[in-house]
């Protein structure tokens, strides 16, 4: 079997929370969707424990092409589609599973022309799709509020006004073009972190790239479609790395299972209905100490899951979810 699956110039994706996942659906059997898949990690660990076939799902085209060299070892059960997984009902339905693990793979960073990374100098781009529009577009075009509101919603960024403030500063004197400069932006905002903090910027580059990638909108969509997607009594697995997207996550199974309770305090309590779903996992599972001496990525990553029933799919709300709306966006 090739081993080069995943390497970029850097170190190879690590998958996070496979072992715990795979435990969770164990014993693995039929079709699974692999919804993100990156460096493929996930599908080989499904495939290798047990599932029939797997059909992998990735917006990037830098995933498909370095998948080509070790894909064609699975024969037919691993099959791969470029697009989103927000509408991976369109590439199969009656699946046993469907996995997602969400944000970028270490693949995605460690390659400065594709603009994700604070650590590395490169042009702001952040685009998992290699089109449409970029990081250093959406920062030129947003005005002064709008990003504020952008760092501040997506990016729980506290001092997100003081940022948008300097950022519309700096580029009236020079277009915002590289990461390394956004980067020096964002620093001059905040105070310097104290050992063991994440670094200045963490919160900023987050923010915008799930911007510029609709990252809530797709997985707003997609555990929609995973509804869909799945049979009976079929497993939704979802890997989330900040606490937004958990919470997402969170609130649909919770709907979705009838355990609606109350939306606000001022809220009434959601009248009971019929449940999509059972959660597997009351709370959400996160790394043990060997996975986060092995992979420091996993430090933020929690692991939610449910299990189909047999009711018929319907609609979500985004506020049922919960889901961070941009003021003033309908
Ligand atoms: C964290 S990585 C997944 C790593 C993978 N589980 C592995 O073990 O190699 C996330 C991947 O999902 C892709 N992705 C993110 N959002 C997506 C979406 N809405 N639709 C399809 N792919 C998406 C990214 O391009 C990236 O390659």
């Amino acid at each position: 079997m090739a081993t080069g699956a995943g390497k970029a110039d850097g170190a190879p994706h690590v998958p996070v929370l496979l072992r715990p996942l795979l435990d969770a659906v164990a014993p693995l059997s039929g079709t699974w969707i692999d919804g993100t898949f990156g460096a493929g990690g996930y599908s080989r660990g499904l495939l290798e424990g047990g599932a029939e076939r797997v059909i992998g799902i990735d917006r990037d085209p830098l995933a498909h092409r370095m998948a080509e060299d070790w894909i064609k070892d699975y024969g037919g059960k691993l099959e791969l589609k470029l697009g989103n997984f927000a509408d991976m009902d369109e590439f199969a339905t009656g699946v046993e599973g469907v996995v997602l693990d969400l944000g970028v793979s270490s693949m995605q960073l460690d390659i400065a022309e594709r603009g994700f990374s604070f650590q590395k100098d490169g042009p702001l781009d952040m685009r998992m799709e290699q089109s449409g529009e970029s990081a250093a577009e959406l920062v030129k075009r947003l005005d002064e509020t709008t990003l504020a509101d952008v760092l501040y919603t997506y990016g729980e960024e506290r001092a997100s006004r003081r940022i948008a403030k300097a950022i519309v500063r700096e580029r009236d004197r020079e277009p915002i073009e590289t990461t390394a400069r956004l980067s020096q932006i964002v620093e001059a905002c905040l105070p310097r972190p104290k050992p063991g903090q994440s670094h200045p910027a963490t919160r900023s580059f987050q923010a915008l790239r799930i911007a510029v990638n609709d990252e809530y909108g797709a997985l707003w969509r997609g555990l929609m479609a995973a509804e869909r997607a799945l049979k009976p009594g079929g497993w939704l697995c979802v890997v989330t790395f900040h606490s937004v997207e958990d919470r997402m996550v969170k609130r649909f199974l919770q709907a979705r299972s009838g355990r609606l309770g109350t939306v606000s305090r001022h809220a009434p309590v959601a009248p009971e209905q019929e449940a999509q779903f059972v959660t597997v996992t009351r709370k959400a599972v996160g790394p043990d100490e060997d996975e986060l001496k092995a992979n420091p990525r996993a430090r933020s990553a929690r692991l939610r899951i449910g299990r189909r029933t047999d009711v018929a799919s319907g609609e979500v709300g985004a506020d049922t979810l919960n889901m961070p709306q941009l003021k003033g966006k309908k």
